[in-house]
């Protein structure tokens, strides 16, 4: 039995809850999932200054859960915020959604697209497709031009853009797949694969079986070079709880 640790990096609860079920939803039987948020930071991320609040909220759920003996952390937010500095604090793996969502399009489709929040988000999504190398994998980056927060609203509006952009986006961007760019879109894929008959992929779950299989292939995050264990020093005021 596997204990998955997934962390939303934000502190809206309700997101939290959202991407707990969306996890719990293909956990393999006998996985049991620890749905958390920080103790303190950022309501939804928007940007670069929410993702650096952000990154220290993920290392101190990824100590908790390393406490507690999680066999791998998911960081469910779309920036995949803090990610290489969480792996050096891990012992087990850590996936991010925006990574785990890429990989898995690739291995369905020769071109996907990504449907995600804000314009200033699609900027970031692009920086991480060069990151990881799925810069030429992603034929269009759309922006529903909505908050975060608005995912968690019972109005339905932005779920309703969500699927329009992703009709759009499969009717002109010559894609195979579609990639859905937030956390808070996680319980929207299943339906909008049936639906629209292309794979929308969601990051939460796919993340959920990446860390399965890494587990029972033995694998995890390496410690011989740049992911070793931080230096050990000192950490002064609020960071010293990090340590
Ligand atoms: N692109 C995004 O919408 N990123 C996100 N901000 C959040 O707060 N959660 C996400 O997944």
């Amino acid at each position: 039995p596997l204990l998955i640790q997934v962390i939303n990096p934000n502190t809206s609860l309700a997101m939290t809850e959202t991407i707990g079920m969306a996890a719990r939803a293909v956990a393999a039987t006998g996985t049991e999932i620890i749905a958390v948020s920080p103790s303190q930071g950022v309501p939804s991320i928007e940007g670069h200054f929410d993702e650096a609040i952000a990154a220290v909220g993920v290392l101190e759920q990824v100590k908790r859960g390393k406490a507690q003996g999680v066999d791998g952390h998911i960081i469910a937010c779309f920036g995949d915020p803090g990610l290489l500095a969480a792996r050096e604090v891990a012992s087990k793996p850590v996936i991010g959604i925006a990574e785990a969502a890429m990989h898995m399009a690739t291995l369905v489709a020769t071109r996907f697209s990504i449907v995600t929040t804000l314009p200033r988000t699609v900027i970031i999504a692009r920086h991480l497709l060069q990151r990881y190398g799925f810069e030429h994998h992603c034929a269009a980056l759309h922006a529903i031009d909505l908050p975060v927060l608005a995912l968690e609203q019972d109005s339905g509006i932005a779920q309703q853009k969500v699927r329009e952009y992703c009709i759009q986006s499969l009717h002109q961007d010559g894609v195979g797949a579609i990639v859905l760019g937030c956390g808070g879109m996680a319980d929207l894929a299943q339906a909008l694969t049936r639906e629209l008959a292309i794979p929308v992929i969601d990051g939460v779950s796919a993340a959920v079986k990446l860390i399965e299989s890494l587990s029972a292939l033995g694998l995890t995050t390496s410690k011989h070079g740049d992911l070793d264990y931080p230096v050990a020093k000192p950490l002064s005021g609020m960071f010293s709880t990090l340590r």
